[in-house]
């Protein structure tokens, strides 16, 4: 039958016909059904790292992010540095002995690791590699020094966001405040801290936690994983 001789079929004005009628007819019209698959497939798990100099507010911005984001996965990162007041072993960090620590080194279960400030610190992969398979995002806390780590191991398969304080000054006066350093830890903090800030270019956002702002940090850090999960081009990362 050539396309001359097919029935003529007519959809009907919108106004005359019920919405399961207009469907039929226009399925029929495009010769399939519609489809209810999602148009887009789900976006990759994501991992995010969040990295900045010694008191500028990570671990502030990390609770509040905690709080508002529960469907994120916060790695607890292990440690050799003595418990701070208020701190819980497993929920703040892994906090092991310098021997545990480096016989989990040598079992290659860290996924990057460094000494800093006396202590060591390192990110466990067996987590990261768990949470991701269940489809979480995927948050890691790490001083500069590890982000530039991270960023050769990850490359750009990871987001990189870079806290910073709205001056050297109030970066200052935050750690003077926190009183959990002595004046020489301070010294070593505040030097370190004017070093690491040339490594912002290294880093694909910029949030600025600003004094009493703490909470429009958060809300920035939030729209970046929101665009970040709207990319046409998802970051695929594999640990
Ligand atoms: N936006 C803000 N305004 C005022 N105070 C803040 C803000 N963000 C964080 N703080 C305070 O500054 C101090 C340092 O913050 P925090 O301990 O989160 O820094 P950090 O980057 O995790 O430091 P470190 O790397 O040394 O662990 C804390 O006392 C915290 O409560």
């Amino acid at each position: 039958m050539s396309d001359s001789q097919k029935p003529k079929f007519t959809i009907p004005p919108p106004d005359k016909a019920s919405k399961p009628e207009m469907l039929r007819a226009l399925e029929f019209s495009m010769g399939s059904s519609f489809s209810t698959s999602p148009i887009c497939p789900p976006p990759n798990p994501l991992i995010i790292v969040i990295s900045g100099p010694s008191g500028v507010g990570k671990d502030a911005v990390i609770k509040k992010l905690r709080q508002v984001r529960e469907s994120l996965h916060f790695v607890v990162t292990a440690t050799s540095r003595p418990t701070r007041e208020g701190e819980v072993d497993g929920k703040d960090y892994y906090f092991v002995s310098e021997e545990e620590f480096l016989s989990m080194v040598e079992r290659n279960e860290l996924l990057e690791y460094a000494l800093l400030y006396g202590d060591y610190k390192g990110i466990p992969k067996r987590q990261i590699r768990e949470f991701m398979a269940k489809g979480h995002d995927i948050v890691l806390r790490v001083d500069v020094q590890g982000a530039e780590t991270l960023r050769k191991i990850l490359g750009t398969s990871a987001v990189f966001i870079y806290l910073v304080a709205e001056s050297e000054l109030e970066l200052v006066e935050r750690l003077i405040d926190r009183k959990t350093e002595t004046s020489e830890a301070l010294l070593v903090r505040i030097a370190t801290a004017r070093e690491e800030v040339k490594h912002v270019r290294d880093f694909d956002y910029v949030v600025v936690n600003g004094e009493g702002k703490l909470d429009n940090a958060v809300k920035l850090v939030e729209s970046i994983i929101d665009a970040e999960k709207a990319k046409v081009q998802q970051r695929r990362a594999v640990i």
